[in-house]
């Protein structure tokens, strides 16, 4: 193809945007990694001749599926769920479930797409695939969510394995979630294997997968602090959300010396100015995930803080930000709040939370800025430890995944300079992963020839 037949940037999210009507999210996505990917491969034919961004963008298949369950009043209750494939050049899909109501085809579709770059960043053989269901668990009973993870496996089982694709939890699906999910797949296929990731450590489960995610933010903000002479002791740090990537967040945050100022929920923030301990921290993990409550909660335990609904706490003055509750919940707006008040450097624990204004901004003011794919990919590292384990059928002790874990966001961090370094000081994070997570699933899909 002559160099004049190149589609501009602007053509290809025309095309985008044309095939993929109604769905911001998935085109955003596509944007923002696009916005890097056209520099790149300006002067590299075969990525234009064989259409490779273009392939990327466009999902393997998606398969949606009618989920019927019955509440416990009787009544017959009927769910859309979905499992997206979106690339598996380097290696079986791999990608959590999320249950959630907001759940539709345009968020599993970024999610799948962004998982792609994000397993490519890892360094282990995974492909890009994420699922889920408009599901709303909240206020339902034991029983009920049980049911419903029995009937969306009853469908999901058809296309998974453990060589072809191999989800795990996400917003809304945790440890116990995973457990119905497994259950019931080795009930209908009578197979026990390494199908499903984030599985209790009595049945084929890794030791610190739970905390991996957000550990793995936290020692990516660390190596960012690190390549510039800083580190965490004494920074005041703002968080969002208060499940598990949050949480997990927050405790390696303290752990590191640092003071963790805020969590939230959909209802609010909370800010607790004498900073959220480990034992408070532990409280939280108990209130969310035994109790099922909210986090306004918090401010009757600890009558220091104080509780803001409806609010997101991006107005909190502080060194480092951790958005680590969904996407788009970081807004341009709030971005230069941030920036004003003396933020120095941004880790995205959640899946895109900043929408592309404040990206575009953080990028400009010219902050550490590391974006989901690169600095939350250490809970899907782990999943992939845990594939390995399941074919070996053995288990690594604590310290060697966590060993393990350390060293691969250290690998991710070092991709990210080898792409992202400008040459003046500033490491542009978002190029970086953008470029590095490509250029493998680009290169494999080039050795297989057009398929
Ligand atoms: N779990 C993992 O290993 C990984 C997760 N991620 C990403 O991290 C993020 C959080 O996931 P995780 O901690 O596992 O999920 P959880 O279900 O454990 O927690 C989600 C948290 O985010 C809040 N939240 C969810 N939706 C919204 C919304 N629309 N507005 C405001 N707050 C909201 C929830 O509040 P509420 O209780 O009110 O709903 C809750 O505090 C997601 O973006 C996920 O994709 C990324 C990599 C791996
Ligand atoms: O562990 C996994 O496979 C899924 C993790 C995930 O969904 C994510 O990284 O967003």
């Amino acid at each position: 193809m002559a160099a004049s037949d190149h589609v501009d940037f602007a053509t290809f999210m025309e095309g985008v945007n044309r095939r993929n009507p109604h769905q911001p999210e998935f085109v955003q996505a596509v944007q923002e990694v696009a916005e890097d990917i056209f520099d790149f491969i300006a002067d590299k034919e075969e990525y234009h001749s064989q259409q490779i961004l273009r392939r990327i963008a466009e999902p393997d298949r998606v398969v949606s599926f009618r989920v019927c369950w019955e509440d416990d009043n009787g009544n017959i209750r009927v769910q859309r769920g979905w499992r997206v494939q979106n690339n598996n050049a380097i290696g079986p899909y791999k990608g959590g479930i999320r249950f959630h109501p907001s759940v539709n085809e345009s968020v599993l579709k970024f999610l799948a797409f962004e998982q792609t770059f994000k397993n490519a960043l890892t360094g282990l053989p995974m492909g890009g695939g994420k699922g889920g269901s408009n599901f709303n668990p909240k206020g339902k009973s034991v029983r009920e969510i049980m049911r419903f993870c029995q009937s969306f496996m009853t469908e999901l089982f058809r296309h998974i394995g453990p060589d072809v694709d191999v989800p795990a939890g996400d917003i809304g699906v945790g440890g116990r979630e995973i457990g119905f999910m497994f259950g019931q797949y080795k009930r209908i296929t009578n197979h026990f294997n390494g199908v499903l990731t984030g599985k209790g450590l009595e049945y084929g489960g890794s030791l610190i997968r739970t905390e991996a995610t957000g550990y793995g933010a936290v020692y990516f903000l660390e190596n960012m602090l690190k390549h510039r002479g800083m580190d965490l002791h004494g920074k005041k740090a703002v968080i969002s959300g208060s499940g598990n990537v949050a949480t997990h967040a927050a405790e390696k945050i303290v752990q590191l010396g640092g003071k963790v100022l805020t969590l939230s929920d959909s209802g609010g923030f909370i800010h607790d100015p004498d900073g959220i301990s480990q034992e408070k921290i532990d409280w939280v993990k108990a209130h969310k995930t035994h109790r099922r409550g909210r986090i306004e909660e918090y401010v009757e335990a600890y009558p220091a803080a104080t509780f803001h609904a409806g609010k997101t706490p991006w107005g909190v003055p502080c060194d480092v930000a951790l958005p680590c509750a969904t996407q788009n919940e970081l807004l341009g707006a709030d971005a230069r709040m941030l920036v004003e008040n003396g933020c120095i450097a941004v880790s995205e624990g959640a899946n895109m939370p900043s929408d592309l204004d404040a990206v575009h901004h953080f990028k400009a003011a010219k902050i550490m800025f590391a974006p989901g794919k690169a600095a939350n990919a250490g809970g899907v590292a782990v999943s992939g430890l845990e594939m390995s384990q399941n074919s070996a059928r053995r288990s690594w002790k604590e310290d060697e995944l966590q060993a393990m874990l350390k060293d691969i966001m250290d690998g991710i961090h070092g991709r990210c300079i080898a792409y992202g370094d400008q040459g003046d000081g500033y490491v542009d994070y978002v190029k970086g992963a953008n470029i590095a997570g490509f250029k493998k699933v680009a290169d494999a899909m080039l050795a297989f020839g057009v398929v």
